[in-house]
């Protein structure tokens, strides 16, 4: 159970600068996410994002500054199955691989019943439950590899909220998916927020995901401008970008698959 309330931070990011090797990449970022937000974190190509990503999850170790997690600086914190992250490659399956649905969101609960135990019937229920709530229930028994890669990014989520987190992380879930189905993606991601759960998503895919977050974040090296998506249409977000407005607005992504 989660005993936090509406304006705790979940993600507290202060002062936090990253270098690899001599190459700063993040510069004094300060970037706070609160319960129940749905935060999309925008900027160009090498921006940073995937890096301030690992610094989150705990992969990366910051240069300077400080991540808090649920209230716990990161080196002590110890409840990851509170943060689900699904990453920009998920949906790299051929259509042969051999996994269903059903087995590929099972998944998701090994880290909590271990890989070689039988899943209870309750277990069982709750895979069948998030596999409805994105949507994909006609589809539990077919192959993961035979999906389109919006659907399999549906799956990639299901997988995640399998075991129950409070924050779900997304890398650019919708690289490769086209414009309509991204729209039901980020629809199906609005209402998981709307039933509690928090998002932090990347992506560049700017028009469409201002439509269904409620807050926005610019990067590129520091934090340009963070706020509501009323603000960032003002324009004092996309400035943030230098000219490269037109990149960002349309649905090309250079390194897209
Ligand atoms: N392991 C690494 N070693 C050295 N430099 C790296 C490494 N990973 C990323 N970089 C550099 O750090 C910068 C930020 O990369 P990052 O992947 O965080 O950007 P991004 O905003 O996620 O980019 P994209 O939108 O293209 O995925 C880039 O210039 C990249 O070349």
């Amino acid at each position: 159970m989660c005993k936090v309330d509406k304006n705790e931070n979940i993600i507290d990011i202060r002062s936090l600068s990253f270098q690899y090797g001599t190459r700063s990449v993040l510069e004094n970022i300060n970037l706070q996410v609160k319960k129940g937000s749905f935060l999309g974190l925008v900027g160009p190509n090498g921006s940073g994002k995937s890096t301030l990503l690992k610094c989150i999850l705990g992969l990366l170790q910051p240069t300077k500054g400080k991540i808090t997690l649920f209230d716990q600086p990161i080196n002590r914190f110890n409840h990851w199955e509170k943060i689900g992250f699904v990453s920009q490659k998920a949906n790299s399956f051929n259509s042969g691989f051999p996994a269903s649905v059903f087995e590929v969101v099972s998944m998701g609960l090994f880290r909590k019943v271990g890989l070689f135990r039988f899943l209870t019937r309750q277990h069982k229920e709750k895979v069948k439950k998030v596999i409805e709530l994105v949507g994909m229930t006609e589809y539990t028994k077919q192959n993961i590899g035979e999906l389109s890669g919006g659907q399999q990014q549906r799956v990639f989520i299901a997988r995640a909220l399998v075991s129950d987190p409070e924050l779900l992380i997304l890398d650019e879930p919708t690289v490769g998916v086209d414009i309509r189905s991204a729209n039901n993606f980020y629809a199906m991601l609005s209402d998981l927020n709307k039933k509690g759960i928090t998002l932090l998503l990347v992506t560049h895919d700017v028009t469409a995901m201002t439509e269904h977050v409620n807050a926005v974040a610019c990067l590129n090296k520091q934090l340009h401008f963070h706020g509501n998506t009323r603000d960032f249409h003002d324009n004092h977000g996309l400035s943030a970008f230098h000219g490269q407005e037109v990149h960002l607005l349309t649905h090309n992504h250079p390194g897209g698959e």
